[in-house]
């Protein structure tokens, strides 16, 4: 369940900053009809980001997943207005020791980021703020979407972290927060929806634009021409 929500209005002025700081899509060169969107997914280990990947990835739930070691990849690909969309889903390792080598490429080129902690797990909680910190000092603006996702919401009886409580987390960042299980079948369109919210927010991204070239940089090409004709033999 989306528990509340950013204002649209507020991601329409984010995606307006991003298309001047060309934070936009790449294209699938084999189907150029389709753009593909980075989403990485971190939080601490045993949180269930695999599981959460998977219930949208392959409409199930893993069955004793392994830890993670690196990263995992999974995509699905969505029809949405009649535009193809690629969610490339990168699910990372929680576990220090899995993450070391591969920490540089999580970070690169994304185009948003699910925070996942475990609501039967105070600590998994506490720790979202230190994943917040991580992804600015790996230079993930705060113009790339962020959402917050409380996982094993099936848990009720071991429920650690009230609603409230994450809500107010999230309000102090303004992103938004949902609340699922991706053990619980009847939870599998909330977890889509995750996902969705993305995908609708990033398909509104306008195309990358090509920088307007400074003078300078004409310049030099110019006279980087002339010389070259200068010093042609033919
Ligand atoms: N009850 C319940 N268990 C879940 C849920 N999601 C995942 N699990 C269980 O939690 C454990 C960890 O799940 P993973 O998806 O591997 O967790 P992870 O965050 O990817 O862990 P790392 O790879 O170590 O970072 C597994 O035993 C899952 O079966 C859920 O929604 N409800």
């Amino acid at each position: 369940m989306e528990i509340k929500n950013k204002p649209e209005e507020e991601f329409d002025t984010i995606f307006s900053l991003n298309d001047s700081l060309e934070l936009s899509s790449n294209y699938d060169y084999e189907h150029k009809q389709t753009r593909i969107f980075k989403i990485i997914v971190i939080g601490d280990s045993n949180v269930g980001k695999t599981c959460l990947t998977y219930r949208f990835c392959e409409s199930t739930f893993a069955m004793n997943p392994e830890a993670t070691i690196g990263v995992d990849f999974r995509e699905r690909t969505l029809e949405l207005d009649g535009e193809s969309v690629k969610l490339q889903i990168w699910d990372t390792a929680g576990q220090e020791r899995f993450r070391k080598s591969m920490v540089e490429h999580y970070y690169r080129s994304v185009h948003a980021v699910i925070f996942v902690y475990d609501v039967s797990n105070l600590a998994s909680f506490e720790s979202i703020p230190e994943w917040i910190e991580e992804c600015g000092r790996h230079s993930v603006g705060p113009l790339v979407p962020h959402i917050i996702v409380g996982n094993k919401c099936d848990l009720r009886n071991r429920r650690e972290v009230p609603t409230s409580a994450a809500q107010c987390l999230a309000d102090s960042y303004n992103f938004p927060l949902f609340e699922t299980s991706a053990k619980d079948p009847a939870e599998k369109e909330h977890v889509d929806a995750i996902f969705l919210t993305l995908a609708y927010r990033l398909k509104s991204q306008k195309p990358l634009r090509l920088k307007q070239p400074s003078e300078s940089s004409v310049r030099h090409l110019w006279n980087q021409r002339e010389q070259e004709a200068g010093t042609c033999q033919c």
